[in-house]
């Protein structure tokens, strides 16, 4: 048996796709707002000292995420003017104090660009202290949204908006060695001012606000770009995390049942502990019925006619009266109930139920599998056990 003869059926509970073609199971058709949904873009802090490396990580992370829609917005956009007077004492103002961005604004950015609206973010120049006043960036909505800089981990409600948080852990001697020669080349500045910042804000700021931030991290990366071994391992973490927003794109046989309103409203019937053993199982059924009926669907049937009591001939399908086999992944009771009592309604020719209780399922179903499966095996995924609340198992 192959494994393109295989179809692997689950409930995708956890997003709301396009509903296109025959509405298989009578459920309502989405509304154009519920098929439009956004799907949510994962967001990733990047924080560190000044001269970290946070633009470098930010761009090679970009880089091997290609074959994805990353945008990258920095919290210096975010500097606010200054004063006439802060213009004239500029020597005297602190740019590494968290007051000296309008985190209002960020958040702001951040939470649209989160819930898929573009959003115009404004452009800072470190020659003028200033933002332009007539030129903007826009960011649109993408599948990766990257906020860097020295104090993005500092606020609670835009910490809150990120699903992963990136630490540069980089020497302090190495980033002021770079900061000098990055603020001489690029923003104007000659090594006296540099040094005076450095000694009067920014290393006092780094130990006052920067470091105490890293607690926040999930992980911290020793030499910021130079790491190319963590930067890799983030890389293919996100591509986890990404491909688990779309699960077809990792198993090219898997069929997601659409999950619209109704279903999302019976899982989250489900996974509720307010709600009682009764409706809990009659809810269990009901999700089980359609994987089952859905996988059933992918068997194979030919055509059939028959002649109906009135006279009239209808050409319907019958099921190939071959084996197949039906695997049911950690399955319980009620999804072989639902199997056998939905292949009465199919005439189906010989049903194998194969059970696996291993979490690791599918890669055992195919080594236990007798010699004897031919034409097609739809695995099923019990839509209650594969869930992720442990209790579900206890009630069944
Ligand atoms: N691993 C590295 N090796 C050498 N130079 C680096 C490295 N990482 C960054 N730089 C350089 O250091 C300067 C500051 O890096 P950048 O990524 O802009 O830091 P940040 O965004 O944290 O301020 C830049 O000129 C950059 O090219
Ligand atoms: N007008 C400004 C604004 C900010 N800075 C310094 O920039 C540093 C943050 O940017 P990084 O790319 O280094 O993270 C921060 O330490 C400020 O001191 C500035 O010099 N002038």
């Amino acid at each position: 048996m192959s494994e393109e003869t295989t179809r692997l059926i689950a409930i995708d509970d956890h997003e709301m796709e396009n509903a296109s073609g025959p509405n298989l199971f009578g459920l309502p058709t989405p509304t154009a707002t519920e098929a439009n949904a956004p799907k949510q873009p994962f967001v990733i802090g990047v924080s560190g000292g000044t001269a970290s490396g946070k633009t470098t990580v930010c761009n090679m992370i970009i880089q091997q995420l290609r074959d994805h829609r990353v945008v990258l917005v920095s919290q210096d956009s975010f500097y606010r003017g200054l004063t006439p007077e802060e213009s004239r004492r500029v020597h005297e103002y602190n740019f590494d104090h968290p007051d000296a961005f309008d985190t209002e604004q960020l958040l702001d950015c951040i939470q649209k660009l989160k819930s898929g609206q573009s959003y115009q973010v404004p452009i800072y120049d470190f020659k003028s202290h200033s933002r332009l006043t007539d030129s903007f960036r826009q960011v649109n909505a993408s599948d990766v949204i990257i906020l860097e800089g020295i104090l993005v981990f500092h606020d609670r409600r835009v910490r809150n908006l990120m699903n992963m948080k990136l630490f540069l852990d980089t020497d302090d001697d190495v980033r002021l060695a770079r900061r000098i020669k990055r603020d001489i080349v690029e923003r104007g500045r000659d090594i006296n001012s540099v040094l005076d910042q450095y000694a009067k804000f920014v290393k006092p700021a780094f130990d006052d606000f920067v470091l105490p931030t890293k607690k926040y991290a999930d992980v911290i990366i020793p030499r910021g770009a130079s790491n190319h071994v963590a930067i890799d391992l983030i890389v293919q973490h996100i591509r986890t995390k990404l491909g688990q927003h779309n699960l077809c794109k990792i198993y090219p046989n898997l069929t997601a049942i659409q999950s619209m309103f109704q279903i999302r409203g019976m899982h989250t019937l489900i996974r509720d502990r307010e709600t009682s053993k009764h409706d809990f199982i009659f809810y269990s059924d009901r999700l089980i019925r359609l994987v089952v009926e859905h996988g059933l669907g992918h068997l194979p049937f030919t055509e059939k006619q028959v002649v109906t009591p009135t006279g009239s001939v209808y050409t319907g399908v019958d099921f190939c009266k071959k084996l197949c086999g039906v695997s049911i992944v950690r399955s319980g009771e009620s999804m072989e109930n639902a199997l056998r009592a939905c292949c009465k309604g199919i005439r189906i020719g010989k049903i194998l139920i194969h059970r696996d209780g291993d979490d690791n399922g599918k890669q055992l179903i195919y080594e236990k599998l007798p010699k004897d499966i031919s034409e097609r095996h739809v695995l099923l995924l019990d839509p209650v056990l594969a869930t992720d609340f442990k209790e579900n198992r206890e009630m069944l």
